[in-house]
């Protein structure tokens, strides 16, 4: 790791346990925040996750919104049933072209809720605790000069304790120390929980789809340098575990995005299918899939 990034991380690194409920309610003054769920078919953890932000942060969190991203369970009744505002992905800015994925949710999301600081959290999470919410809203509350956190944590795969965040090793990683070593001191760059001021989230463009986390960490490093983002030991994170094809098009997304900070060609201007190989009785058939992402300009010219 570069020098100046070890120190960075010496500098930007906390835990949870460093953001006592009480000091951030004392910190909190007129700051108002939003905490922002996407969620597709996530009707088995959804409920539990609105429930226990309701229950333990109630003068904490200003807001809280489900993004239902074109599920097909009854994750927005659970949802709402749990004590959410929930908001359907292709409501939201009716007149644009609806784009797909997270990305898309989480860009939409700033059109509809209001607070100074956004809170996301995936929904698919087990085990969840509200640490999570007060962690990463720590630094974020005490420090001006603050303007995005990530969460970090240990991930359990099976029966370990370790392992889990397969495109992470795999592919983010790599990149990541190739291309973008200021970065490298983040222990979880795809983590799905992060908080930012929505003064400098605005200013950002989103990737759709699961470019979304690698294109914020590269373009908030542009925007604000390294010193204003930092990460939150967030303990541990159990959640569902997608098939290896299936994480092979997030692994696509997230190559694309790199491609195109690095290239400076824009997203969305061509198609990307990914072929794969399943063993059915005639042999290796191919499977293909439309793994292409966009991309949506910041939302400070969308609104204004
Ligand atoms: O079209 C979609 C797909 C997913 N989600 C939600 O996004 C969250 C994360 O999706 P998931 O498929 O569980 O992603 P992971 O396999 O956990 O992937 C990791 O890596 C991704 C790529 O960086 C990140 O987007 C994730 O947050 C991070 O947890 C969940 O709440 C999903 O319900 C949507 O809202 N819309
Ligand atoms: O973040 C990741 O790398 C992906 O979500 C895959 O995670 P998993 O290997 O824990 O399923």
């Amino acid at each position: 790791m570069l020098p100046e990034v070890l120190a960075w991380s010496g500098r930007r690194s906390s835990s949870a346990s460093d953001w006592p409920l009480p000091a951030l309610l004392d910190a909190k003054g007129t700051t108002t925040i939003s905490v922002v769920l996407p969620a597709r078919n996530e009707r088995e953890t959804v409920g539990e996750i609105v429930a226990a932000i309701r229950r333990d942060l109630p003068g904490l969190v200003d807001e809280l919104v489900v993004i239902d991203s074109r599920s097909t369970d009854d994750t927005a009744a659970v949802a709402l049933k749990a004590g959410a505002t929930v908001i359907a992905q292709d409501e939201i800015l009716p007149d644009l072209k609806p784009l797909d994925g997270k990305g898309e949710a989480l860009w939409k999301s700033l059109a509809v809720t209001s607070g100074d600081l956004l809170v996301f959290i995936d929904s698919d999470l087990r085990e969840f605790e509200t640490s999570f919410v007060t962690g990463l809203l720590g630094p974020l509350l005490t420090d001006p000069t603050v303007a995005y956190v990530k969460g970090c944590y240990d991930r359990p795969f099976g029966a370990e304790q370790t392992g889990g965040g397969r495109v992470t090793e795999l592919v983010a990683r790599p990149l990541i120390n190739l291309h973008w070593p200021e970065l490298a001191g983040f222990v979880q760059p795809l983590s799905g929980e992060y908080a930012g001021r929505r003064t400098a989230l605005e200013r950002v463009p989103f990737v759709t789809g699961y470019g979304v986390e690698l294109g914020l960490l590269i373009d908030l490093l542009g925007l604000c340098g390294l010193d204003a983002l930092a990460q939150v030991d967030l303990g541990r994170r159990v959640h569902s575990h997608q098939s290896t094809e299936a994480l092979g098009g997030m692994a696509a997304q997230i190559m694309q995005t790199a491609w195109s900070r690095l290239t400076g060609v824009p997203l969305g201007s061509g198609q990307m299918r990914l072929t794969q190989f399943r063993r059915s009785a005639l042999g290796h058939e191919p499977v293909e899939h439309d793994v292409s992402v966009a991309q949506r300009p910041p939302m400070a010219g969308v609104l204004s």
